[in-house]
């Protein structure tokens, strides 16, 4: 029984052994499954773990990466820090120079400065000296002189026998011909002649304007300059004044005003400024004509007026002129109105005297000086007698000749008479004997300087013609002789 109680005790004690077996094998169970969930728990742990230490390697890598090109271009910056303060060295030392150079400078700037105002000083005195002397040099030439041009031969043209003698100071023109007497025996007859200036036919358009140019600056000194080209139709007037479309062939009218504009812009620095206007006309038949006017036919009656401000015509138009340029154009519109006209009206651009003038007004800023000068560049009708114009037979061109030879036997009479005036004082000029003369009249007389180009024809035919336009120059040219006196008893 014992065994037996024993045995129950056993099996009492096995069964609650067993109980807490399974128990505490539940609770083992329990316990490793939590174990097992603590234990992915902490897998998933490591893996983010893992996971955030590859990137903060990354971000390690990288910022090794970044330090190491930091630390590259700090020291690229060091460098440059370095260049740049070298540079900034350099510059504040030239600097330092600069502003020493400039004190220095505004001290040589302000004794420039007095300098300049005294070379001012100077240089508009010895203005005031250049004007007279070139005035001198002018009038130890001639207040009227003469040049001589004779043109070139046209293909086809016979020259007739010219000689040049005077190789040395181009003065000297002499003329021949040779012909059979009644006696069958050659007679040759020669001419001499003598002038300011001869022009062979080969000479250029520059080198006639080359002694033209100091009566440019003449009129911009505040005297009046009349240029003249006198001959036979066809000698070369038209040329010598106008010429051709070319720089080269520019004659003496483009050539006088670009001088003109020229001079005026030098004298500027020395205080001088200046207003200029031009006009333009035409006398035919005793009539004058507006070459500027408006319509292509000026109906307008012109009249002539002197009066204290100088000559003026009335009703012509009068053109401010700002450039050489704006005067070529002003030509070109005289030119083509004068071709309109010549072509209704036979050739009249031969047959009528034109007139162009400038007129220059100074005034010196710096000395109140004034000046008035005026420039009349003047292209003759043609000289030629009654049978060589083939107008006896008819009435039109007769009147046209005769007003034409009116006029420059009154200009020759008007030279001739102030050339007298000049040996005997006071003496009466024919002025009022031509439409040409009146309207010239300031410009011929006083402070006025006188150039007449005689254009000579070299062909054979115009012989005689050629021999009247000679001897009519001669005796204008002896008017020079009146000058060349008056400076010997200036000098006495
Ligand atoms: N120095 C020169 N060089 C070249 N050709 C010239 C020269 N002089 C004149 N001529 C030419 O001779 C011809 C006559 O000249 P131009 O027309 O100038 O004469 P003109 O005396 O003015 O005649 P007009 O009284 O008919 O106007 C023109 O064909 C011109 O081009």
């Amino acid at each position: 029984m014992t065994q037996r109680r024993e045995l129950d005790n056993y099996s009492d004690e096995i069964q609650s052994l067993k109980k807490r077996h399974a128990q505490e094998v539940d609770e083992y169970e329990a316990g490793l499954r939590k174990k097992d969930r603590e234990m992915r728990e902490l897998r998933e742990d490591l893996r983010v773990a893992q996971s955030d230490l590859e990137r903060e390697r990354e971000t390690v890598t990288s910022l090794r990466a970044t330090i190491s090109s930091q630390s590259t271009a700090q020291l690229t910056l060091a460098t440059q820090k370095n260049v740049l303060q070298a540079q900034c060295d350099a510059v504040q030392a030239s600097l330092d120079a600069a502003t020493a150079t400039i004190s220095q400078l505004q001290l040589d700037l302000e004794s420039s400065r007095k300098r300049i105002a005294e070379l001012e000083q100077d240089a508009r005195e010895a203005e005031g000296v250049r004007r007279k002397l070139h005035n001198m040099v002018q009038e130890l030439k001639g207040n009227i002189r003469v040049f001589c041009r004779v043109r070139p031969i046209l293909p086809k043209e016979a020259t007739a026998s010219i000689a040049y003698p005077d190789r040395r100071d181009h003065k000297e023109i002499v003329l021949s011909s040779s012909s059979e007497s009644a006696t069958g025996q050659e007679r040759k007859e020669v001419w001499n002649f003598s002038f300011d200036r001869v022009f062979e036919p080969d000479s250029t358009q520059a080198e006639v304007f080359e002694e033209v140019s100091q009566l440019a600056q003449s009129c911009v000194d505040g005297y009046n300059v009349c240029i003249f080209a006198y001959g036979q139709t066809g000698s070369g007037k038209s040329f010598t004044m106008e010429g051709g479309p070319t720089e080269s062939t520019a004659g003496m009218i483009p050539r006088a005003v670009e001088q003109v504009f020229s001079v005026a812009e030098e004298l500027k620095s020395k205080g001088w400024e200046y207003k200029m206007e031009g006009q333009f006309l035409e006398i035919y038949n005793e009539t004058i004509n507006d070459l500027l006017g408006k319509d292509e036919f000026d109906k307008k009656k012109h009249e002539i007026k002197h009066d204290k401000s100088g000559t003026r015509v009335t009703d012509i138009v009068t053109i401010p002129l700002r450039s050489a340029t704006q005067v070529r154009s002003l030509l070109a519109i005289a030119q083509s109105r004068r071709t309109v006209a010549a072509t209704l009206m036979n050739e009249r651009s031969s047959r009528s005297h034109s007139v162009f003038t400038l007129k220059i007004q100074g005034n010196n800023t710096h000395t109140g000086e004034t000046c008035d000068g005026s420039l009349n560049l003047v292209d003759l009708a043609g000289s030629e007698r009654l049978k060589e114009s083939g107008a006896a037979n008819d009435k039109d061109r007769l009147k046209e000749t005769q007003s034409i030879n009116k006029s420059l036997s009154a200009l020759g009479d008007v030279i001739a008479a102030l050339g007298e005036k000049g040996e005997k004082g006071e003496k009466h000029i024919p002025y009022r004997n031509s439409k040409l003369t009146y309207l010239l009249q300031n410009s011929l007389s006083g402070n006025s300087k006188t150039l007449m180009i005689l254009n000579v024809s070299p062909l054979a035919v115009h012989l005689g013609e050629s021999l009247c336009s000679l001897r009519f120059a001669t005796k204008v040219n002896n008017t020079t002789i009146g000058t060349a006196k008056k400076q010997t008893r200036s000098a006495s």
